[in-house]
């Protein structure tokens, strides 16, 4: 532990060996925040002999709670698990044990953002109401907020007037699926702990509590580290505010005020040198949060070398900006880079496609972090809503997801007959048993197979292995035929996804050493919690993400694109101060993942809602000071591509080895039709044998 304490500076040291009071440390991007509090867990362990489940730990997402846990293991060996949570995850398990005082049953559900928008949906239609005028979405977050207590009084009123009915109903489901939203999981966690008895239970239970990223926790999250820690003060929270950028979910700067106010005796330790960043890289971000007045200023320096100037394209149009952002990864890999030492950023995940395009056209793998996750594809949600209706007696969402998915002529009047059978019978199976009496002969026999498929899923659970379970689901359903029937143009890449899901499962249950009913379940409960940052896995890929997702990380090579008004700054953040100021946070942010080397982009005209148009440069760029700065020129004049290279092609070449994002290298059997959209049948050593149009492959040979 002494050489341990020795790669800190004095100040963290500090930080990691102050238990007299409550802590707060107030510190900017990269200057070592949360390793103080990776630090100050391992010494706990090691030196004071706590515990490590009783050092709660809270971060911002799974992503980051894992990779804490991992550090601390490292730090300490694998002796006992530290309790590293979020704070969704922290409220599950809370709920989990006492939830029978908030009214649930302990194996409730959690809904999701999808599933939540189709229940909504589903209560808009029978309130008839006009889905025009209410939109899912749009009642989504207006629900949010106002659970989160995001209105003031008068626009509360408001809002809560018009969506009053929605509202009720739409709660009233919630309970009657025994089933809550991410919003409920933290009311209802404060809620338990506003009861005296759990409170002292839970705050004497806990020994010490750390909070990473504290300037983003709103009031609710505020109020349950408050309930754990108020007495003994054994707390230590970590943030800047610089990096706020959450206050449009109710996260709240005021809360760091709070914090010195609710615990008068706080002592705040400040710390000042950034150990990530290239001297060139912290100039700028210096100058840039400069401009923002709500903050308390501070200074960062650091002792690292200059490095390299930052460099700026200006691109002509949005897909000439992708282009570059390939072409400059491919050269960085060619002279020795890392692709996962490499991000591309963004500000909204609409932008990725364009990207994603141009990746996928030089060849460069690359995972995506946000935007439609993985288990938010329709494909994969079908499968899961299988699991869930034969593990979950009572989740009648995934059981109205499934009636007729894949078809099975158990259309609307059916779907009306179900519902009104679950006014009086909360269980799936019952319910379909009574369905089969009120229906057709035909639908009979459809409703019998859907029965008996749910059963036979009831039992596989215990008996197959994960990946053949969800073969079985596959196969006893008959959705490769389905998917092959709706999709004709992707039906091969979404069953792809499916036994990819198959896949995670059978790693999920080797990892996590669970079998049987306790492993899905736990497996439904992690994947419902994933956040924007949880796909990222380690390996040879570049990283896409938006910039709010890459909070807390870092990577020697950040690229941030889109760097136009309108964009970043993004137009709904434009009326007022406070939102601009935001932006720039954000901006900050991004620039601060960047170790070694940044390259920013934007282009001059940008694609909208399918036509091109004219943008103006972002502000944020000239808010760099030049000296740092070195513009990229165009390469050569490349004209649009010549017209007379399409009208006398060569004779194509016939491709023998080509390379494919997810296959890897494959040998060329056949190839139908020419160009780009040819289908090429090719053998790859782990997939077999595959048929995949040529603008998807890379020819090697
Ligand atoms: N005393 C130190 N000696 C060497 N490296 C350090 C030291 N302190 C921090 N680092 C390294 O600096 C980098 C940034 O540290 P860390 O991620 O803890 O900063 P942070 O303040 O949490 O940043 P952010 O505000 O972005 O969350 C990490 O790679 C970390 O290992
Ligand atoms: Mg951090």
């Amino acid at each position: 532990m002494e050489g341990l304490l020795e790669t800190l500076n004095t100040e963290q040291k500090e930080a990691v060996l102050y238990f007299d009071s409550p802590l707060l440390i107030l510190a900017g991007a990269g200057s070592g925040k949360t390793r103080v509090i990776t630090y100050k867990i391992a010494y706990m362990v090691k030196e004071l002999k706590v515990r490590p489940e009783r050092i709660l730990a809270v971060t911002f997402t799974n992503k980051a709670a894992r990779e804490m846990k991992e550090r601390v293991e490292k730090l300490v060996g694998q002796e006992a698990p530290v309790f590293v949570a979020t704070f969704h995850s922290f409220c599950v398990r809370l709920l989990r044990a006492h939830s029978k005082r908030v009214g649930y049953s302990p194996n409730f559900l959690i809904l999701d953002t999808d599933d939540k928008r189709r229940l909504l949906r589903e209560v808009i239609r029978d309130l008839n109401l006009d889905p025009e005028r209410y939109s899912p979405s749009a009642i989504a977050s207006v629900i949010s907020n106002i659970k989160n207590g995001l209105y003031s009084e008068e626009s509360m009123s408001v809002y809560y007037d018009r969506i009053k009915d929605v509202l009720e109903a739409y709660n009233r489901r919630l309970r009657e699926n025994n089933a809550l939203d991410f919003d409920d999981l933290l009311i209802y966690g404060r809620e338990l702990l506003k009861d005296p008895e759990l409170q002292k239970r839970y705050s004497n239970y806990f020994a010490y509590v750390l909070v990473d990223e504290y300037q983003d926790t709103n009031n609710l999250q505020y109020e349950i580290v408050r309930a754990l820690s108020k007495e003994k003060g054994n707390i230590c929270v970590v943030g800047d505010e610089d990096q706020c950028i959450y206050t449009w979910r109710g996260a709240n700067i005021e809360n760091i005020l709070s914090f010195e106010r609710d615990f008068p005796n706080a002592k705040i330790i400040k710390l000042e040198r950034n150990y990530r960043c290239t001297k060139t890289i912290l100039e700028a971000a210096n100058a840039v949060i400069k401009n923002n007045r709500l903050r308390k200023g501070k200074v960062l320096f650091t002792d690292n070398p200059k490095g390299e100037l930052i460099r700026v394209f200006t691109a002509e149009t949005d897909t000439e900006e992708a282009k570059f952002v390939a072409s400059t990864i491919k050269q960085l890999i060619k002279k020795g880079k890392k692709p996962s030492d490499i991000a591309v950023f963004y500000r909204t995940n609409s932008q990725s496609r364009v990207l994603e395009d141009a990746l996928r056209r030089e060849g460069i793998s690359y995972q995506i972090v946000g935007g439609v996750k993985f288990y938010e594809r329709k494909e994969i949600k079908d499968v899961i809503a299988y699991l869930r209706v034969a593990l979950f007696e009572t989740d009648t969402i995934s059981l109205f997801r499934i009636l007729n998915t894949p078809r099975r002529g158990l259309g609307t009047a059916v779907e009306r007959e179900l519902r009104a059978i679950l006014q009086s019978e909360k269980s799936n199976i019952k319910a379909l048993e009574l369905l089969k009496e009120r229906v057709s002969e035909k639908q009979r026999r459809a409703v019998s197979d859907l029965l008996s498929t749910v059963e036979n899923i009831k039992e596989k659970v215990h008996t197959l292995p994960p990946y053949d379970l969800i073969k079985f689901i596959v196969v006893a359903t008959g959705y490769e035929e389905f998917l092959r029937k709706e999709h004709p143009e992707d039906w091969e890449s979404r069953m792809e996804n499916v036994r990819e899901l198959g896949n995670t499962l059978q790693e999920f249950a080797e990892r996590e050493k669970l079998t049987g009913e306790g492993l899905y379940l736990e497996f439904l409960n992690t994947i419902t919690l994933s956040s924007d940052q949880d796909e990222l896995k380690e390996g040879e890929k570049v990283t896409l993400m938006t910039v709010h997702a890459s909070k807390g990380l870092e990577f020697p090579i950040v690229f941030i694109t889109g760097l136009e008004e309108g964009l970043f700054p993004h137009v709904k953040s434009l009326d007022t101060t406070e939102e601009v100021e935001e932006e720039r946070r954000l901006f900050y942010v991004a620039i601060t993942r960047a170790m070694e080397l940044l390259i920013l982009s934007r282009a001059k005209k940008r694609r909208v809602f399918g036509s091109l148009k004219d943008v103006k440069e972002s502000r944020f760029l000239s808010e760099i000071p030049s000296h740092l700065v070195k513009e990229v020129k165009r390469k050569g004049t490349v004209k649009k591509e010549s017209p007379v290279a399409v009208t006398l092609p060569k004779k194509e070449r016939k491709p023998k080895i080509v390379f494919h994002q997810k296959f890897g290298k494959g040998v060329v059997r056949r190839v139908e039709g020419q160009g780009e959209n040819a289908k090429v049948t090719a053998f790859f050593a782990n997939y077999g044998e595959k048929t995949i149009v040529m603008k998807f492959l890379k020819i090697l040979a």
